[in-house]
């Protein structure tokens, strides 16, 4: 028992001590490992190779995590870290910690009820840390937002290549009262993905995920005849117009159409980010998607520094490949703003509902507190002083 953790995220260690001790704790994985193989007793075959699954022979997949390893903090010792700081403030909203679930599409499929993205927007009203949430969803946009209560909510946006249809998704988004916009730009086309080619079975394209094009009205005047009655033909005019291959001629339109704080994601490249930066973005997303799109590529991690040296003070958001307290704390002191998680929480999902989602995100955010406190680094600026991270 740590008697000093008192409102501190440390403090879900006591918690887990004392619930573990009168034989209450539900028996909820500690770490990732465990997480994912549990995980794969709780997900159909197809859905569980969608999600656990990357692009090619997934070796950037599993790059993108053992990268974390070639960095390491240095402990500082007697420099008062009985209480730490890990607030953040991200687009003029004050957040009590620097992580957030990354979007994850299908989220919805991977609780038990099927309505996954209710589950985990309530998962974010119970610990502060904000969703993004997809386009891809089994419930629209504006129930989701209406289970966030006082966290702020950001909306990913998948850009269709009709226009007024995304401008409807941004407006409402923003009649939603999300936060943000994020535009997803590597996803525009599917990668190569062997688990699911093996498979066959792309749970997007199963149409259980398009709640927010179904209920769409600019997607509606698409149809022949309304998706209720023709569930395959919404389906195949969705795969039409799904994915735009946006190019940098398009990020004035882009920025025209919200005033909301703009973000663009799967950006590794600091020349995309200064790119960004000039086009009048608020902040930047630095990611390769989990390793889910391209296979060869450079670990996301490696790629951090680069971009947050080019985005100048911009925010930067970071994912891909964060799997503990440990790398949460790394993604920091490498100057990330907020740090996201993508599959740990979909597995927490499967397992356990809101719950187990909170206990994924509580797991993760005692460990980095703890880690800050027993390394002597109070606060999210200690962390980016010189000498605070090696290379190993
Ligand atoms: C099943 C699944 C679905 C995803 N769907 C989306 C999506 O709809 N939009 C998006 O921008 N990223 C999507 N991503 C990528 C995540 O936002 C994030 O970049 C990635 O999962 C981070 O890597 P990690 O899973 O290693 O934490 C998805 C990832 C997974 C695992
Ligand atoms: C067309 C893919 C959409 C979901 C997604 O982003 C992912 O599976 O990674």
């Amino acid at each position: 028992m740590n008697r000093e953790l008192d409102g501190q995220f440390g403090e879900y260690q006591n918690e887990i001590y004392i619930d573990g001790l009168s034989g209450v704790l539900p028996a909820l994985p500690m770490e990732f490992q465990e997480l994912e193989a549990r995980a794969q007793a709780a997900l159909s075959p197809s859905l569980l190779s969608y999600v656990a699954g990357g692009a090619g022979d997934e070796s950037t997949q599993r790059a993108n995590v053992s990268a974390f390893l070639r960095w390491g903090l240095v402990p500082r010792m007697m420099v008062g870290a009985a209480r730490r700081d890990l607030s953040v403030n991200l687009f003029g909203t004050s957040l009590p910690s620097p992580l957030f679930m990354a979007p994850v599409g299908v989220i919805g499929l991977c609780a038990q009820d099927g309505r996954g993205d209710l589950a985990t927007a309530r998962a974010a009203a119970r610990t502060g840390v904000p969703m993004v949430a997809s386009t891809l969803s089994v419930d629209p946009l504006e129930e989701v937002a209406a289970e966030f209560g006082e966290t702020p909510g950001f909306f990913s946006l998948y850009t269709p290549t009709d226009r007024d249809l995304a401008e409807s998704l941004v407006r409402r988004a923003e009649t939603a009262g999300f936060k943000g916009i994020v535009v997803t730009l590597d996803t525009w086309i599917t990668g190569w993905r062997p688990r699911d080619l093996a498979t066959g079975n792309f749970p997007q394209l199963r149409g259980h995920c398009l709640a927010n094009y179904t209920s769409d009205p600019v997607f509606r005047a698409r149809l022949a005849k309304a998706p209720e009655e023709d569930v395959r033909a919404a389906v195949l005019e969705w795969a039409r117009i799904f994915g735009n291959p946006l190019t940098w001629d398009d990020l004035g339109w882009l920025r025209s159409i919200t005033d909301l704080p703009l973000v663009l994601k799967g950006i590794c490249h600091p020349e995309d980010a200064r790119r960004a930066r000039d086009g009048g973005v608020d902040g930047i997303y630095c990611s390769n998607h989990g390793g889910r799109q391209a296979n060869g590529g450079l670990p996301a991690v490696e790629a951090l520094p680069g971009v947050v040296e080019a985005a100048d003070g911009l925010p930067v958001l970071f994912d891909s490949g964060v799997r503990s307290g440990a790398d949460v704390v790394k993604a920091l002191a490498l100057g990330a703003t907020a740090v996201g998680v993508g599959r740990p929480y979909a597995y927490g999902l499967a397992l356990g509902g809101t719950q187990g989602i909170v206990h994924v995100l509580r797991s993760l955010l005692a460990e980095a507190d703890l880690i800050m406190a027993v390394d002597g680094y109070p606060a999210l600026e200690d962390l980016r002083a010189d000498g605070a991270l090696r290379r190993l």
